[in-house]
């Protein structure tokens, strides 16, 4: 069987505080993108994983479909797999892609040996995996709370526009992005800004990252002024970075990018 896990893009992220677990509460918009990984396993004699496409970061046995496989095994029997990952989603980038792996590997997990786990007993099995990991349990356009695992249903349709997103030859880790932020309460909250016309995002809607990841990589925010001279309507850093995504009302005209920038029409 073969699954195609998406990346995310985040609208908003407000750090609201610190918790005693040493996560963040935080306030963001989910919103899946189609830019895809592929995730094919089959049964075989014994574990085995490879991947192929992007180079992922550390050691294989690592790999958070690895940590899923062994989480739903301790619950239901299991044969062996042969895991193959094709990694396209950029790595250090702010768009979920190994939170995305992860939970279509317990999707598919679920479907392959019809395990019978509803949409809410998937994401409980997800969260514990990563805090944005359950999102992508049934990746449709959420408001995000808490570490980024509760949602709300919210009503946003960018398909009328036209998105690009470019990531840039910077690795941005999410657990420093933290550390550099000081989280503060926003006057608005999040839920009310997104209500808003797309035409006024760029006045409202703030990524609390941007400020200090900015000042550690000043490539990125060069990136996010381009895209604006560009004509786009709203630019962001998507999560912790490093990707930044612009949305333009018709198909830009982008400047020429240098190879080691990546652009995605998305
Ligand atoms: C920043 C976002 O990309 C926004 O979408 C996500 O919240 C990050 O989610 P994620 O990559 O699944 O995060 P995890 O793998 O669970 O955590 C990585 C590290 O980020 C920090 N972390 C993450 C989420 C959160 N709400 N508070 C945190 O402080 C923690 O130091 C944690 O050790
Ligand atoms: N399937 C996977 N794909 C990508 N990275 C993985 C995977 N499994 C484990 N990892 C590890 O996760 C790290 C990347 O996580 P990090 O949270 O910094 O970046 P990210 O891909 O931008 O995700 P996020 O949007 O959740 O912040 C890599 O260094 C890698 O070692």
């Amino acid at each position: 069987m073969i699954l195609f896990p998406n990346a995310k893009i985040n609208i908003g992220l407000h750090i609201l505080n610190r918790r005693c677990d040493g996560y963040h509460d935080l306030e963001t918009v989910f919103y899946p993108i189609p830019l895809h990984d592929a995730l094919e396993a089959v049964e075989a004699t014994t574990l085995n994983f490879e991947s192929s496409g992007i180079v992922i970061p550390g050691i294989a046995g690592d790999n958070l479909c690895l940590k899923a496989y062994k989480m739903i095994k301790k619950d239901f029997d299991l044969p062996a797999l042969s895991i193959h990952l094709h990694k396209k989603i950029p790595i250090g980038a702010g768009l979920g892609g190994g939170s995305s792996d992860a939970a279509y590997f317990i999707r598919l997990l679920n479907e392959k040996f019809r395990l019978k786990l509803d949409t809410a007993a998937m994401q409980d099995y997800a969260r514990k995996l990563g805090a944005d990991c359950a999102f992508f349990i049934e990746s449709k356009p959420v408001f995000a709370y808490g570490k980024g695992e509760e949602f709300k249903d919210v009503s946003l349709d960018l398909s009328a526009y036209s998105l690009v997103l470019i990531m840039p030859p910077v690795f941005v880790s999410t657990a420093d992005a933290f550390r550099g932020v000081k989280p503060r309460i926003p006057e608005t909250p999040l839920q009310e800004l997104i209500k808003l016309p797309v035409e006024q995002w760029k006045e409202h809607i703030r990524n609390d990252f941007e400020e200090s990841v900015f000042r550690t990589y000043p490539i990125i925010q060069g990136l996010k002024n381009s895209l604006y001279d560009a004509g786009a309507l709203y630019v962001s850093m998507s999560g912790s970075g490093a990707a930044v995504y612009g949305v333009f009302a018709d198909k830009p005209e982008l400047p020429l990018f240098d190879e080691s920038y990546h652009v995605f029409y998305v």
